[in-house]
């Protein structure tokens, strides 16, 4: 069979079945399990919609409570792997470090030869489990602060918060970070879940998959826009100048915004309501809607000139920094998320497995192109 013309990117080709998330890219609509991610992001927790993500339904309460616990038990991390972020580099970022601590988690894991259905699962509950840990540590370490054990009395994004400032976080600040992560749990085919789902499919293990998700994350055109949006926001504090007036000049020159635009959605981004509404609900309790405030300028200037939505990471950045979060832990963060989906989509790939293999449309020389002696080049 010859290949057919290549898509750019791949954009509207639709490379597997999946039933774990259905979005619709005009109507603006995103949904786990068919679920509404409003109805998920107003009633749900992050503890539940994991489960909806790996199990493709809601559980009872005696489940959801035997789940939540199992989750908290998971907060164990060898300390090889706390060694590891006591020895890396000090120009290491927290993405990098995310990334190579994943990876050598393999090596410490219960299951690390057996990627049957059930081992998938006992390793996706210490994936989502440690991921939290080890950016909450890491971020201790390189400050040179104390690091605090697991609490495993507290929900999911409690103990991250907790891990994160060695305070117990307050209601506010939990569920507004038990939101975040409710909203970037999953989302179909991004890259990063393409990229795990291609790893998983060649029969590789679900640390490899995870580990190549994270790459895929850390791009600035994936995940990473959300680090690049918060670095725009502070450049434009800093020269002390208009927000609609830098991002024309931005424009002027043919540069990317940060946070905008999006290969699905031709809408708004339905995670970018809630995270609107956080960041300025945020901005309000700590007095100070500043970073809110120049955001809005900025979406509404594109929104109007360039017909371009705020996506998912636009205003993640002002509510992630008025949480009082570091701008290069925001990218992690979105992992802490992620790995719930990732998980997810690494099973269904295990479970009904064909290897991912595409085609390329050739442009290089005509066949057959001489072998030229190397004298007579
Ligand atoms: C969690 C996530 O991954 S959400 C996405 C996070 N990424 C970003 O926010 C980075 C900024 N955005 C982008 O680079 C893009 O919109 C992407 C990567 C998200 C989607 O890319 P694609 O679907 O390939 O769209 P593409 O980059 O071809 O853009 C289409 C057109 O809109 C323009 N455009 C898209 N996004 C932007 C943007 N953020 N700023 C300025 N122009 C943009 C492009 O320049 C292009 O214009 P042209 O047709 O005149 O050349
Ligand atoms: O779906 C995409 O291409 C990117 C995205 O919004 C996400 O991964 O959450």
């Amino acid at each position: 069979m010859s290949a057919a013309p290549a898509t750019k990117g791949l954009e509207g080709i639709v490379a597997t079945t999946s039933s774990i998330c259905w979005i619709d890219g005009d109507a603006g609509v995103l949904s786990y399990r068919g679920i509404d991610i409003h109805e998920l992001a107003s009633k749900s927790t992050f503890e539940e919609v994991t489960y909806l993500l790996w199990y493709g339904a809601l559980p009872t309460t005696s489940q959801l409570a035997t789940f939540s616990k199992e989750l908290a038990d998971a907060r164990e991390l060898d300390p090889k792997i706390v060694d590891l972020l006591k020895a890396v580099p000090a120009t290491a970022t927290p993405m990098e470090v995310l990334r190579t601590a994943v990876s050598l988690a393999s090596m410490y894991d219960a299951d690390e030869k057996d990627s049957s259905h059930d081992a998938n699962i006992r390793k996706s509950f210490r994936l989502t489990a440690q991921i939290p840990m080890i950016v909450a540590l890491f971020d201790r370490i390189r400050k040179g602060l104390p690091t605090v054990d697991a609490d495993k009395s507290l929900s999911h994004a409690g103990n991250f918060l907790w891990m994160l400032n060695a305070e117990k976080p307050s209601e506010t600040a939990t569920k507004a970070f038990d939101i975040a992560l409710i909203l970037h749990a999953d989302h179909e085919l991004n890259a990063s879940t393409f990229a795990a789902r291609v790893i998983a499919a060649t029969l590789s293990d679900m640390h490899s998959a995870i580990t190549g998700a994270i790459g895929a994350l850390k791009g600035p055109l994936h995940g990473g826009a959300n680090e690049a949006t918060m670095k725009l926001l502070f450049a434009i504090e800093k020269a002390g100048a208009d927000p609609v007036e830098y991002v024309k000049a931005m424009f002027a020159r043919k540069e990317k915004i940060s946070g905008f635009g999006h290969r699905v959605y031709h809408t708004e981004d339905p995670r970018a309501t809630h995270l609107r509404r956080m960041s300025e609900e945020l901005g309000k309790a700590a007095g100070d809607t500043k970073y809110f405030d120049m955001s809005r300028q900025i979406e509404l200037f594109i929104k109007a000139e360039k017909k371009l939505n705020a996506n998912v990471d636009f205003y993640s950045a002002s509510t992630y920094t008025t949480l009082g979060i570091d701008i290069d832990l925001f990218t992690p963060i979105f992992a802490v998320s992620r790995i719930s989906g990732w998980a997810a989509h690494v099973i269904e790939q295990h479970d009904n497995n064909r290897l991912i293999r595409p085609r390329a449309e050739y442009t290089g020389p005509e066949y057959p192109a001489p072998y030229v002696p190397i004298e007579s080049r």
